[in-house]
């Protein structure tokens, strides 16, 4: 099961290497380099190809028609449904708290700047369904876009079986309001929305999470759209002193290891003890898991144990692995939070498992991993803005600025600019 290492082990065998992109690894690379370039270059016929090869049945059409959106409502149950309105307000009243309005700034008597928050136009989400049905992320993906004004929101994600989504994902973008859904999922979907095809548009931006495959796809199609991350096989850590419990512990490493072989799982603690009857815990509820074999093969490859000397040691190991998630599950975790300096999203305290995140609580569930929370951070209403500055001089205020502007673009060696002054300037 879960692994034991001392810290310089740790160090080596998951900071070193593994912590740089690591899901993204050359083999991955490869496959979503070809599949997209096919894709660029024959649109629908290469996206259907690749569905039947990653995803078995091809569905005849691939947008979800407004019939099939307005049977799924017939098809949740009612109890379900007021559990997805009830996370959607959560998550809206979370994200609603990160609006923002253009800026407008006085520089002085004669100079007025600012910036513009204009929304993305045009944004694809994302929504994984490889192994899982995730109406979560559709939460998680389309209200904050909405928020920030989105004029198009269009989803994809792949069909599983048979040609039909999972009407719940329906009914969770209705809820959402996402325009248009699409049943492509994979690197094919990730294409599609970057190149456009005959049938599915370009987007402005890509954004949610997915697979290994996905994120090198996403990866790898930024600069011709722009992405939100690399929200990849997701990750928790949990710091725990000699009173946490193993139970919540076992049970949070299992709720994460179960998404993914690829899923990572960490324990950093002070309790040797900890660690043993963790490990106990581990092998007894992966035992009734339905995912068994999707967990126990994340915990037997991805995961690790390491005893520390001291709390401020499992911050220093977790700072440097920079978990998608990171579980404080010490006395007074509070008190600790000034310490965590790199993480996608953190959850304190024994009664705050990672998921009531995923679903309800109301902070994003679209996270970085493999250490990109060292520079990013989870999606929020700002991915979805463009901030174009803009700046007004009055003709006073160039002759002002001008002796100082025109002495460093002659620094420059850039005559062109000294000019474009210069020649507005009297006297
Ligand atoms: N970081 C986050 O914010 C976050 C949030 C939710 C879920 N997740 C992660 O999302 C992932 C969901 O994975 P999933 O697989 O269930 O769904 P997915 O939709 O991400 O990926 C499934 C698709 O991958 C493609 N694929 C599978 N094997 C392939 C291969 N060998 N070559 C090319 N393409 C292949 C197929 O097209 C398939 O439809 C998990 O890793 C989970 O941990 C991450
Ligand atoms: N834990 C995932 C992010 O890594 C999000 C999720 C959705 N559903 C269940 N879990
Ligand atoms: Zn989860």
């Amino acid at each position: 099961m879960i692994r034991e290492y001392t810290q310089e082990e740790f160090a080596e065998n998951f900071l070193r290497s593994k912590n740089k992109g690591g899901a993204l690894n050359e083999e991955v690379l490869k496959t979503a380099k070809e599949v997209l370039e096919d894709i660029r270059l024959n649109g629908d016929a290469a996206v259907k190809k690749y569905v039947a090869k990653f995803d078995d049945e091809v569905p005849d059409t691939w947008e979800v028609s407004a019939e099939e959106r307005k049977q799924a409502w017939q098809e949740v149950s009612q109890e379900v449904i007021e559990a997805l309105k009830k996370a959607a307000e959560n998550i809206r009243s979370f994200h609603a708290k990160q609006l923002q309005n253009s800026r407008i700034m006085q520089m002085g008597e004669d100079i007025v700047s600012g910036q513009l928050f204009r929304p993305v136009e045009r944004v694809g989400i994302y929504v994984p369904g490889g192994t899982a049905c995730y109406p979560s992320s559709v939460l998680m993906n389309a209200i904050p876009a909405v928020l920030a004004g989105v004029e198009e929101v269009i989803m994809v994600t792949p069909v599983r079986e048979g040609t039909k989504i999972a009407p719940i994902l329906s009914v969770a973008a209705d809820i959402a309001g996402v325009n248009t859904i699409y049943k492509v999922g994979g690197i094919q979907a990730v294409g599609a929305l970057a190149y456009g095809t005959e049938t599915i548009p370009a987007v402005d931006k890509i954004v949610g999470p997915g697979n290994a495959y996905v994120a090198a796809a996403k990866s790898l199609v930024y600069g011709t759209v722009g992405i939100d991350m690399i929200a990849g096989p997701s990750e928790v850590a949990v710091i725990a002193d000699e009173n946490a419990n193993p139970v919540y512990i076992a049970a949070d490493l299992i709720a994460q290891a179960e998404h993914d072989k690829s899923a990572r799982t960490f324990l950093f603690t002070t309790s040797r003890k900890l660690i043993e009857e963790t490990k106990a815990e581990l092998e007894k509820q992966c035992t009734v898991l339905p995912r068994r074999e999707i967990a126990e093969a994340s915990i037997q490859t991805q995961s690790a144990a390491v005893l520390v000397e001291n709390i401020d040691q499992a911050f220093e190991l977790s700072n440097r692995l920079a978990p998608e998630h990171l579980e404080i599950q010490v006395q007074n975790p509070l008190q600790q939070l000034s310490k965590v300096k790199n993480a996608g999203s953190v959850f304190l305290g024994e009664n705050t498992p990672e998921a009531i995140g995923d679903y309800y609580g109301g902070p994003n569930h679209v996270l970085p991993t493999s250490g990109t929370a060292r520079f990013s951070s989870g999606l929020s209403v700002d991915d979805f803005y463009k901030k174009i500055t803009y700046l007004y001089y009055s003709e006073k205020a160039l002759q002002e600025a001008a002796p100082q502007v025109i002495a460093i673009a002659n620094e420059e060696r850039l005559a062109g600019h000294l000019r474009a002054v210069e020649k507005r300037v009297k006297g």
